[in-house]
Protein backbone atom coordinates (compact mmCIF):
# COMPACT_ATOMS: atom_id res chain seq x y z
CA UNK A 1 0.00 0.00 0.00
CA UNK A 2 1.44 3.81 -0.75
CA UNK A 3 1.61 5.73 2.35
CA UNK A 4 -0.91 8.17 2.83
CA UNK A 5 1.27 12.08 0.71
CA UNK A 6 -0.30 15.19 1.98
CA UNK A 7 0.47 17.69 -1.26
CA UNK A 8 3.78 20.00 -0.85
CA UNK A 9 2.09 24.01 -0.32
CA UNK A 10 4.08 26.88 -1.32
CA UNK A 11 3.83 28.22 2.32
CA UNK A 12 4.57 25.32 4.00
CA UNK A 13 8.37 24.39 5.13
CA UNK A 14 10.23 23.39 2.33
CA UNK A 15 10.46 19.02 1.64
CA UNK A 16 14.64 19.07 1.71
CA UNK A 17 16.78 21.97 2.93
CA UNK A 18 19.10 20.92 0.18
CA UNK A 19 19.00 18.86 -3.15
CA UNK A 20 21.37 18.32 -5.91
CA UNK A 21 20.85 17.66 -9.98
CA UNK A 22 23.30 15.58 -11.03
CA UNK A 23 23.48 16.36 -14.94
CA UNK A 24 21.83 19.61 -15.78
CA UNK A 25 20.40 19.43 -19.06
CA UNK A 26 16.82 19.06 -20.30
CA UNK A 27 15.12 16.86 -17.25
CA UNK A 28 17.44 17.70 -14.32
CA UNK A 29 16.85 21.39 -15.72
CA UNK A 30 13.16 21.25 -15.89
CA UNK A 31 13.15 19.08 -12.39
CA UNK A 32 14.99 21.68 -11.06
CA UNK A 33 12.67 24.76 -12.38
CA UNK A 34 9.54 23.44 -11.16
CA UNK A 35 10.41 22.18 -7.74
CA UNK A 36 12.39 25.66 -6.94
CA UNK A 37 9.44 27.37 -8.48
CA UNK A 38 7.07 25.27 -5.72
CA UNK A 39 9.50 25.99 -2.89
CA UNK A 40 9.90 21.70 -2.40
CA UNK A 41 13.40 22.43 -2.10
CA UNK A 42 15.39 25.16 -0.23
CA UNK A 43 18.67 25.51 -1.88
CA UNK A 44 19.21 23.43 -5.14
CA UNK A 45 22.38 23.01 -7.02
CA UNK A 46 23.43 21.17 -10.17
CA UNK A 47 26.92 19.01 -10.97
CA UNK A 48 27.61 19.22 -14.63
CA UNK A 49 30.49 17.23 -16.30
CA UNK A 50 29.79 19.98 -18.75
CA UNK A 51 31.45 23.50 -17.57
CA UNK A 52 28.95 25.72 -19.55
CA UNK A 53 26.03 23.63 -18.73
CA UNK A 54 26.72 24.35 -14.71
CA UNK A 55 27.59 28.48 -15.31
CA UNK A 56 24.19 28.28 -17.85
CA UNK A 57 22.21 26.75 -15.11
CA UNK A 58 23.04 29.82 -12.71
CA UNK A 59 22.83 31.88 -14.96
CA UNK A 60 19.21 30.95 -16.06
CA UNK A 61 18.00 30.60 -12.30
CA UNK A 62 17.87 27.11 -12.83
CA UNK A 63 19.42 25.87 -9.76
CA UNK A 64 21.23 28.50 -6.99
CA UNK A 65 24.76 26.43 -7.17
CA UNK A 66 26.94 24.70 -9.74
CA UNK A 67 29.53 22.26 -9.21
CA UNK A 68 32.17 20.77 -10.98
CA UNK A 69 33.06 17.75 -8.52
CA UNK A 70 29.84 15.16 -7.23
CA UNK A 71 31.94 15.66 -3.45
CA UNK A 72 31.36 19.46 -3.16
CA UNK A 73 27.88 19.16 -4.72
CA UNK A 74 26.17 16.09 -2.53
CA UNK A 75 28.11 16.76 1.14
CA UNK A 76 24.87 17.78 3.03
CA UNK A 77 22.52 16.70 0.38
CA UNK A 78 19.20 15.40 2.03
CA UNK A 79 18.23 15.05 -1.98
CA UNK A 80 20.16 13.43 -4.74
CA UNK A 81 18.47 13.24 -8.26
CA UNK A 82 20.43 11.71 -11.14
CA UNK A 83 19.77 13.26 -14.12
CA UNK A 84 22.70 12.41 -16.60
CA UNK A 85 22.09 9.63 -19.82
CA UNK A 86 21.70 6.19 -18.76
CA UNK A 87 25.83 4.69 -18.44
CA UNK A 88 26.75 8.17 -17.05
CA UNK A 89 24.46 7.85 -14.20
CA UNK A 90 25.50 3.96 -14.10
CA UNK A 91 28.60 5.17 -13.24
CA UNK A 92 28.14 7.87 -11.27
CA UNK A 93 26.40 5.51 -8.51
CA UNK A 94 29.90 4.36 -8.19
CA UNK A 95 31.64 7.44 -7.62
CA UNK A 96 28.42 8.62 -5.16
CA UNK A 97 28.29 5.46 -3.18
CA UNK A 98 32.39 6.05 -2.10
CA UNK A 99 31.84 9.18 -0.60
CA UNK A 100 30.35 10.69 2.91
CA UNK A 101 26.72 11.29 1.97
CA UNK A 102 24.09 12.30 4.57
CA UNK A 103 22.18 9.68 6.73
CA UNK A 104 18.23 9.48 5.32
CA UNK A 105 19.44 11.08 2.28
CA UNK A 106 17.07 10.63 -0.99
CA UNK A 107 18.77 9.40 -4.07
CA UNK A 108 16.57 9.06 -7.13
CA UNK A 109 16.90 9.03 -11.01
CA UNK A 110 15.38 10.05 -13.49
CA UNK A 111 16.54 7.51 -16.13
CA UNK A 112 14.49 6.01 -19.29
CA UNK A 113 15.70 2.38 -18.30
CA UNK A 114 15.04 1.04 -14.64
CA UNK A 115 16.49 -2.28 -14.25
CA UNK A 116 20.20 -2.10 -14.75
CA UNK A 117 20.50 1.40 -12.55
CA UNK A 118 18.19 0.22 -9.93
CA UNK A 119 20.03 -3.09 -9.62
CA UNK A 120 23.76 -1.27 -9.48
CA UNK A 121 21.69 1.53 -6.58
CA UNK A 122 20.78 -1.70 -4.52
CA UNK A 123 24.48 -3.39 -5.21
CA UNK A 124 26.37 -0.12 -4.28
CA UNK A 125 24.35 2.58 -2.03
CA UNK A 126 25.01 2.23 1.71
CA UNK A 127 21.95 1.15 3.96
CA UNK A 128 20.89 4.14 5.71
CA UNK A 129 20.68 5.69 2.07
CA UNK A 130 17.23 5.50 0.21
CA UNK A 131 17.38 4.87 -3.31
CA UNK A 132 13.80 5.09 -5.44
CA UNK A 133 14.26 4.64 -9.02
CA UNK A 134 12.39 7.22 -11.30
CA UNK A 135 10.98 7.88 -14.83
CA UNK A 136 9.13 10.86 -15.64
CA UNK A 137 7.25 9.81 -18.84
CA UNK A 138 7.65 13.52 -20.42
CA UNK A 139 10.41 15.33 -22.10
CA UNK A 140 11.33 16.06 -25.59
CA UNK A 141 13.59 16.02 -28.63
CA UNK A 142 15.82 18.44 -27.18
CA UNK A 143 18.28 18.62 -25.15
CA UNK A 144 20.47 20.68 -22.74
CA UNK A 145 19.41 23.16 -19.76
CA UNK A 146 18.36 26.35 -21.86
CA UNK A 147 15.40 23.65 -23.35
CA UNK A 148 14.36 22.68 -19.42
CA UNK A 149 10.74 23.59 -18.51
CA UNK A 150 9.12 23.97 -15.35
CA UNK A 151 5.85 22.84 -16.65
CA UNK A 152 7.21 19.89 -18.63
CA UNK A 153 6.15 17.09 -15.83
CA UNK A 154 2.43 18.69 -15.51
CA UNK A 155 -0.08 16.07 -16.01
CA UNK A 156 3.06 13.18 -16.88
CA UNK A 157 2.76 9.64 -15.42
CA UNK A 158 6.03 9.79 -13.18
CA UNK A 159 7.43 5.79 -12.67
CA UNK A 160 8.48 5.20 -9.32
CA UNK A 161 10.51 2.00 -8.85
CA UNK A 162 10.94 1.75 -5.02
CA UNK A 163 12.52 -1.45 -3.89
CA UNK A 164 11.07 -3.79 -1.41
CA UNK A 165 11.39 -2.62 2.05
CA UNK A 166 11.57 1.06 1.17
CA UNK A 167 11.31 3.62 3.99
CA UNK A 168 8.10 4.53 3.89
CA UNK A 169 9.20 7.96 5.08
CA UNK A 170 11.43 8.19 2.75
CA UNK A 171 9.11 7.41 -0.12
CA UNK A 172 6.43 9.53 1.34
CA UNK A 173 8.68 12.63 0.80
CA UNK A 174 9.78 11.79 -2.32
CA UNK A 175 6.12 11.27 -3.95
CA UNK A 176 5.08 14.88 -2.36
CA UNK A 177 8.38 16.25 -4.47
CA UNK A 178 7.14 14.90 -7.49
CA UNK A 179 3.10 15.48 -6.94
CA UNK A 180 4.41 19.25 -6.28
CA UNK A 181 5.58 19.06 -10.06
CA UNK A 182 1.97 18.10 -10.80
CA UNK A 183 3.56 14.81 -11.93
CA UNK A 184 1.20 11.30 -11.27
CA UNK A 185 3.19 8.69 -9.57
CA UNK A 186 2.93 5.30 -10.71
CA UNK A 187 4.71 2.36 -9.00
CA UNK A 188 6.17 -0.25 -10.72
CA UNK A 189 8.91 -2.76 -10.54
CA UNK A 190 12.13 -2.29 -12.81
CA UNK A 191 12.02 -4.84 -15.22
CA UNK A 192 7.85 -4.31 -15.94
CA UNK A 193 8.45 -0.56 -16.45
CA UNK A 194 11.53 -1.54 -19.14
CA UNK A 195 9.35 -3.77 -21.03
CA UNK A 196 6.54 -1.97 -21.39
CA UNK A 197 8.33 1.67 -22.49
CA UNK A 198 10.51 -0.60 -24.30
CA UNK A 199 7.06 -0.93 -26.68
CA UNK A 200 6.18 2.91 -26.41
CA UNK A 201 9.02 4.56 -26.55
CA UNK A 202 12.07 3.22 -26.71
CA UNK A 203 11.32 0.72 -30.19
CA UNK A 204 9.53 3.91 -31.65
CA UNK A 205 12.53 5.52 -31.22
CA UNK A 206 14.72 3.16 -33.43
CA UNK A 207 11.90 2.87 -35.79
CA UNK A 208 11.51 6.69 -36.26
CA UNK A 209 15.59 7.17 -36.74
CA UNK A 210 15.40 4.17 -39.66
CA UNK A 211 12.37 5.38 -41.49
CA UNK A 212 14.81 8.96 -41.41
CA UNK A 213 17.73 6.89 -42.38
CA UNK A 214 15.62 5.59 -45.47
CA UNK A 215 14.81 9.07 -46.67
CA UNK A 216 18.30 10.14 -46.00
CA UNK A 217 19.62 6.84 -48.30
CA UNK A 218 17.17 8.14 -50.81
CA UNK A 219 17.53 11.72 -50.87
CA UNK A 220 21.06 10.88 -51.99
CA UNK A 221 19.36 9.75 -55.78
CA UNK A 222 21.20 11.55 -58.12
CA UNK A 223 18.00 12.44 -60.25
CA UNK A 224 15.07 13.13 -57.83
CA UNK A 225 17.18 12.76 -54.92
CA UNK A 226 16.13 16.42 -53.71
CA UNK A 227 12.44 15.79 -54.34
CA UNK A 228 12.18 13.57 -50.84
CA UNK A 229 13.23 16.64 -48.41
CA UNK A 230 11.43 19.09 -50.29
CA UNK A 231 7.97 16.95 -50.14
CA UNK A 232 8.92 15.58 -46.49
CA UNK A 233 5.67 17.33 -45.24
CA UNK A 234 3.17 16.96 -41.80
CA UNK A 235 3.39 12.79 -41.76
CA UNK A 236 6.94 12.31 -42.18
CA UNK A 237 7.53 14.89 -39.66
CA UNK A 238 5.12 13.97 -37.18
CA UNK A 239 6.10 10.35 -37.67
CA UNK A 240 10.19 10.89 -37.33
CA UNK A 241 10.01 14.21 -34.63
CA UNK A 242 12.06 12.11 -31.57
CA UNK A 243 14.52 10.55 -34.45
CA UNK A 244 16.05 14.29 -33.41
CA UNK A 245 16.99 13.21 -29.70
CA UNK A 246 20.33 13.49 -28.32
CA UNK A 247 22.47 10.70 -29.86
CA UNK A 248 24.26 9.17 -27.09
CA UNK A 249 21.69 9.38 -24.47
CA UNK A 250 19.72 7.17 -27.05
CA UNK A 251 22.31 5.04 -27.21
CA UNK A 252 22.61 4.38 -23.48
CA UNK A 253 18.71 3.55 -23.26
CA UNK A 254 18.56 1.07 -25.99
CA UNK A 255 22.12 -0.66 -24.67
CA UNK A 256 20.56 -0.69 -21.22
CA UNK A 257 17.62 -2.63 -22.52
CA UNK A 258 18.46 -4.50 -24.95
CA UNK A 259 16.84 -8.15 -24.63
CA UNK A 260 13.67 -6.70 -24.67
CA UNK A 261 14.37 -4.68 -27.58
CA UNK A 262 15.63 -7.40 -29.68
CA UNK A 263 12.67 -9.73 -29.11
CA UNK A 264 10.07 -6.41 -30.46
CA UNK A 265 12.26 -5.50 -33.27
CA UNK A 266 11.88 -9.48 -34.26
CA UNK A 267 8.55 -8.94 -33.96
CA UNK A 268 8.47 -6.10 -35.98
CA UNK A 269 9.89 -8.45 -38.89
CA UNK A 270 7.28 -10.55 -38.37
CA UNK A 271 4.75 -7.34 -39.00
CA UNK A 272 6.52 -6.48 -41.90
CA UNK A 273 6.34 -9.91 -43.37
CA UNK A 274 2.66 -9.80 -42.96
CA UNK A 275 2.64 -6.35 -44.35
CA UNK A 276 3.93 -7.53 -47.66
CA UNK A 277 2.03 -10.16 -47.82
CA UNK A 278 -1.15 -8.17 -47.36
CA UNK A 279 0.32 -5.84 -50.39
CA UNK A 280 -0.23 -8.98 -52.92
CA UNK A 281 -4.24 -9.40 -51.81
CA UNK A 282 -5.72 -7.67 -54.93
CA UNK A 283 -8.60 -6.31 -52.82
CA UNK A 284 -6.99 -4.86 -49.97
CA UNK A 285 -8.87 -6.16 -47.46
CA UNK A 286 -6.22 -6.93 -45.26
CA UNK A 287 -4.43 -3.73 -45.77
CA UNK A 288 -8.28 -1.97 -44.76
CA UNK A 289 -8.59 -4.28 -41.62
CA UNK A 290 -4.64 -3.48 -40.39
CA UNK A 291 -5.37 0.48 -40.96
CA UNK A 292 -8.84 0.22 -39.28
CA UNK A 293 -7.88 -1.55 -36.38
CA UNK A 294 -4.33 0.58 -35.93
CA UNK A 295 -6.60 3.75 -35.93
CA UNK A 296 -9.40 2.80 -33.97
CA UNK A 297 -6.23 1.86 -30.86
CA UNK A 298 -4.82 4.70 -31.54
CA UNK A 299 -7.77 6.77 -31.46
CA UNK A 300 -8.72 5.00 -27.83
CA UNK A 301 -5.84 6.07 -26.59
CA UNK A 302 -6.61 7.79 -23.06
CA UNK A 303 -6.14 11.53 -23.18
CA UNK A 304 -3.22 13.16 -21.50
CA UNK A 305 -3.59 11.84 -17.86
CA UNK A 306 -5.49 15.02 -16.50
CA UNK A 307 -4.81 15.01 -12.58
CA UNK A 308 -4.78 17.61 -9.66
CA UNK A 309 -4.75 20.18 -12.69
CA UNK A 310 -7.53 18.60 -14.78
CA UNK A 311 -8.78 21.72 -16.53
CA UNK A 312 -7.68 21.12 -20.10
CA UNK A 313 -9.79 20.94 -23.29
CA UNK A 314 -7.12 21.55 -25.82
CA UNK A 315 -7.10 22.84 -29.78
CA UNK A 316 -4.31 24.22 -31.05
CA UNK A 317 -3.73 26.58 -34.17
CA UNK A 318 -0.71 27.08 -36.67
CA UNK A 319 1.17 30.41 -35.81
CA UNK A 320 2.23 32.30 -38.42
CA UNK A 321 5.31 33.91 -38.81
CA UNK A 322 4.05 37.34 -37.98
CA UNK A 323 4.31 38.92 -34.22
CA UNK A 324 1.51 39.56 -31.56
CA UNK A 325 -0.58 36.06 -32.93
CA UNK A 326 -0.79 35.06 -28.97
CA UNK A 327 -2.05 38.53 -28.28
CA UNK A 328 -4.65 38.74 -31.17
CA UNK A 329 -6.32 35.43 -30.19
CA UNK A 330 -6.56 36.41 -26.56
CA UNK A 331 -8.27 39.11 -27.94
CA UNK A 332 -10.64 37.35 -29.62
CA UNK A 333 -11.77 35.04 -26.86
CA UNK A 334 -11.99 38.05 -24.58
CA UNK A 335 -14.27 40.22 -27.07
CA UNK A 336 -16.52 36.94 -27.33
CA UNK A 337 -16.51 36.10 -23.63
CA UNK A 338 -15.09 32.85 -24.04
CA UNK A 339 -12.92 31.68 -20.55
CA UNK A 340 -9.67 30.93 -21.89
CA UNK A 341 -7.12 28.90 -19.39
CA UNK A 342 -3.73 28.81 -21.07
CA UNK A 343 -1.85 29.77 -23.99
CA UNK A 344 1.70 28.54 -25.33
CA UNK A 345 3.75 28.09 -28.08
CA UNK A 346 4.17 23.88 -28.37
CA UNK A 347 7.54 23.05 -28.16
CA UNK A 348 7.18 19.30 -28.47
CA UNK A 349 5.80 19.57 -31.92
CA UNK A 350 7.72 19.95 -35.11
CA UNK A 351 5.74 22.02 -37.38
CA UNK A 352 6.42 24.11 -40.31
CA UNK A 353 5.31 27.53 -38.59
CA UNK A 354 4.96 26.44 -34.75
CA UNK A 355 1.60 25.89 -33.10
CA UNK A 356 -0.18 27.82 -30.43
CA UNK A 357 -1.97 25.85 -28.03
CA UNK A 358 -4.88 26.65 -26.24
CA UNK A 359 -6.54 25.10 -23.08
CA UNK A 360 -10.12 25.66 -21.89
CA UNK A 361 -11.70 24.63 -18.74
CA UNK A 362 -14.82 23.70 -20.57
CA UNK A 363 -15.37 21.49 -23.59
CA UNK A 364 -18.00 24.38 -24.32
CA UNK A 365 -15.51 26.93 -24.61
CA UNK A 366 -13.03 24.86 -26.42
CA UNK A 367 -15.87 24.44 -29.23
CA UNK A 368 -16.94 28.29 -29.24
CA UNK A 369 -13.23 29.21 -29.08
CA UNK A 370 -12.45 26.67 -31.88
CA UNK A 371 -15.70 28.70 -34.03
CA UNK A 372 -14.73 31.90 -33.51
CA UNK A 373 -10.79 31.13 -34.63
CA UNK A 374 -11.75 29.22 -37.52
CA UNK A 375 -13.96 32.22 -38.61
CA UNK A 376 -11.22 34.56 -38.29
CA UNK A 377 -9.26 32.41 -40.57
CA UNK A 378 -7.25 30.29 -38.05
CA UNK A 379 -6.91 26.70 -38.91
CA UNK A 380 -7.71 24.99 -36.15
CA UNK A 381 -6.65 21.43 -34.84
CA UNK A 382 -8.30 19.05 -32.34
CA UNK A 383 -6.42 17.59 -29.64
CA UNK A 384 -7.29 14.14 -28.45
N1 LIG B 1 14.89 13.61 -23.10
C1 LIG B 1 13.81 13.00 -22.72
O1 LIG B 1 12.78 13.08 -23.35
C2 LIG B 1 13.85 12.18 -21.44
C3 LIG B 1 12.64 11.93 -20.78
C4 LIG B 1 12.67 11.22 -19.58
C5 LIG B 1 13.88 10.76 -19.07
N2 LIG B 1 15.03 11.00 -19.77
C6 LIG B 1 16.29 10.54 -19.15
O2 LIG B 1 16.82 11.66 -18.46
C7 LIG B 1 18.23 11.63 -18.48
C8 LIG B 1 18.76 12.96 -18.99
O3 LIG B 1 18.25 13.20 -20.27
P1 LIG B 1 18.17 14.68 -20.86
O4 LIG B 1 17.21 14.60 -21.98
O5 LIG B 1 17.97 15.65 -19.78
O6 LIG B 1 19.63 14.82 -21.47
P2 LIG B 1 20.51 16.16 -21.63
O7 LIG B 1 21.56 15.82 -22.60
O8 LIG B 1 19.64 17.33 -21.88
O9 LIG B 1 21.15 16.33 -20.18
C9 LIG B 1 22.08 15.44 -19.64
C10 LIG B 1 23.06 16.25 -18.83
O10 LIG B 1 23.92 15.34 -18.13
C11 LIG B 1 25.24 15.88 -18.17
N3 LIG B 1 26.19 14.79 -17.94
C12 LIG B 1 26.57 13.80 -18.78
N4 LIG B 1 27.49 13.03 -18.18
C13 LIG B 1 27.67 13.52 -16.93
C14 LIG B 1 28.50 13.16 -15.85
N5 LIG B 1 29.32 12.12 -15.91
N6 LIG B 1 28.44 13.92 -14.72
C15 LIG B 1 27.63 15.00 -14.64
N7 LIG B 1 26.83 15.39 -15.64
C16 LIG B 1 26.84 14.65 -16.77
C17 LIG B 1 25.34 16.51 -19.56
O11 LIG B 1 26.39 17.44 -19.62
C18 LIG B 1 23.96 17.14 -19.68
O12 LIG B 1 23.95 18.47 -19.18
C19 LIG B 1 18.63 10.44 -19.32
O13 LIG B 1 18.96 9.37 -18.48
C20 LIG B 1 17.38 10.12 -20.12
O14 LIG B 1 17.31 8.76 -20.43
C21 LIG B 1 15.06 11.73 -20.91
O1 LIG C 1 9.77 13.46 -27.01
C1 LIG C 1 8.82 13.29 -26.27
O2 LIG C 1 7.73 13.78 -26.49
C2 LIG C 1 8.92 12.44 -25.07
O3 LIG C 1 8.06 12.48 -24.21
C3 LIG C 1 10.09 11.65 -24.94
C4 LIG C 1 10.04 10.29 -24.27
C5 LIG C 1 9.04 9.35 -24.96
O4 LIG C 1 9.45 8.46 -25.69
O5 LIG C 1 7.84 9.47 -24.71
C6 LIG C 1 11.41 9.84 -24.50
C7 LIG C 1 12.15 9.21 -23.59
C8 LIG C 1 11.74 9.18 -22.23
O6 LIG C 1 12.36 8.34 -21.42
C9 LIG C 1 10.42 9.65 -21.92
C10 LIG C 1 9.71 10.33 -22.84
Amino acid sequence: MRPAVQKAKAEEAPLFAKGVIIGCGLIGGSLALALRENGAVQHLAAVDSNPSSCELAVELGVVDAAYSTLREAVTDADLIVFAAPVRQTCELLAKLAALPLKPGCIVTDVCSTKAEVCAQAARLLPSGVHFIGGHPMAGSEKSGVKAANARLFENAVYVLTPPEGTDADAFAKLVQAIESVKAQVLVLEPAVHDRVVAAISHVPHIIAAQLVDQVMRLSGHPEHGGLYTKLAAGGFRDVTRIASGNAQMWRDIVLSNRDVIRELLVDWQVGVADLLAKLDESEGGGLQSFFHEAAAFRDALPTKLRGAVRSVYEISIDAPDEPGVIGKVATLMGIHGINLNGVGLIESREEDNGQVLLSYRSKRDMEQGAHVLLINGFQVYFRD
